[in-house]
C-alpha cells in the first residue's frame, strides 16, 4: 500500500515536471531573446487570434531611425542597449490586452484590441513623444533616438497579412516623409 502510494507521488512529480519543462519551452518559442518582450511568430500568431475573435483591431509597426548610426558610433553593445530601453517603453505605453512585441531587427510591433483609430494614434504618438525624450545610453547621455511608426485599422474579411502590409505601407512612407512620425494607412503623410 505504502509503495503504490509513493509511485503515484512520483509520478504526479513526474507529471508536474513535465508541465513545466512545457511551459518553459512554450515561453521560450514566443520571446524574443533580447528584450525579452514577443517575438514575431507570436505577434502573427496573436494577430490572427484576435482578428479571427472579430473586434476592433489596430495594428501598429514601429522601426527605430537611424539605428546603423547607433551601432556604428556607439558598438553594438550600445545598439542592443537601445533596442532593450525601446521594447521597455514600448511594454509600458500598451495595457493588459495590447500586445506588443519586437518582429526583427530594429523593427517592433504593437496589436491595439478593441481600439478605436482616435485612441490609437494618441497611444502611438505618446510613444513616440516619450523615444524622444529618452536618454538611454549611459555613456553617452546626450544621445537620443526616434521611431517612426505606420498603422492600419483591421478591415472586414481582412487576413492577417494584409493588414500587416498595409502598416509596413504607412511605415515606410513615414520614413519617406523624413522619420520620427506616425502614418496612418489611407491618411496623409
Ligand atoms: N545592436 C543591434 N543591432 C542590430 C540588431 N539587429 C539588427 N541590427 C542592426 O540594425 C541596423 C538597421 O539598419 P538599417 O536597416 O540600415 O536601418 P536604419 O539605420 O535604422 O535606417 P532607417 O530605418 O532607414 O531609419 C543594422 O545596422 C543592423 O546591423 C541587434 O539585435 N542588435
Amino acid at each position: 500500500m505504502l509503495c503504490v502510494a509513493s509511485d503515484i507521488t512520483a509520478l504526479s512529480q513526474d507529471g508536474r515536471s513535465l508541465r513545466q519543462t512545457r511551459d518553459q519551452a512554450l515561453r521560450a518559442a514566443h520571446t524574443d531573446d533580447l528584450t525579452g518582450i514577443s517575438n514575431r511568430a507570436h505577434m502573427l500568431q496573436q494577430a490572427g487570434a484576435l482578428i479571427a475573435q472579430g473586434q476592433p483591431l489596430v495594428l501598429v509597426l514601429l522601426d527605430l531611425d537611424h539605428f546603423k548610426g547607433i551601432n556604428d558610433r556607439f558598438g553594438h553593445p550600445a545598439g542592443d542597449e537601445v533596442l532593450r530601453d525601446f521594447a521597455r517603453q514600448l511594454q509600458a505605453s500598451t495595457r493588459r490586452d495590447d500586445g506588443c512585441g519586437r518582429i526583427g531587427g530594429e523593427e517592433f510591433m504593437m496589436l491595439l484590441p478593441g481600439t478605436d483609430l482616435p485612441q490609437a494614434r494618441a497611444v502611438v504618438q505618446r510613444l513616440l513623444e516619450h523615444v524622444r525624450a529618452a536618454r538611454p545610453l549611459a555613456e553617452a547621455p546626450a544621445q537620443g533616438n526616434t521611431t517612426s511608426a505606420g498603422l492600419a485599422l483591421h478591415r472586414a474579411g481582412e487576413c492577417t497579412g494584409a493588414l500587416y502590409r498595409r502598416a509596413d505601407q504607412a511605415l515606410y512612407r513615414a520614413k519617406q516623409a523624413g522619420r520620427d512620425r506616425l502614418v496612418c494607412d489611407g491618411a496623409p503623410a
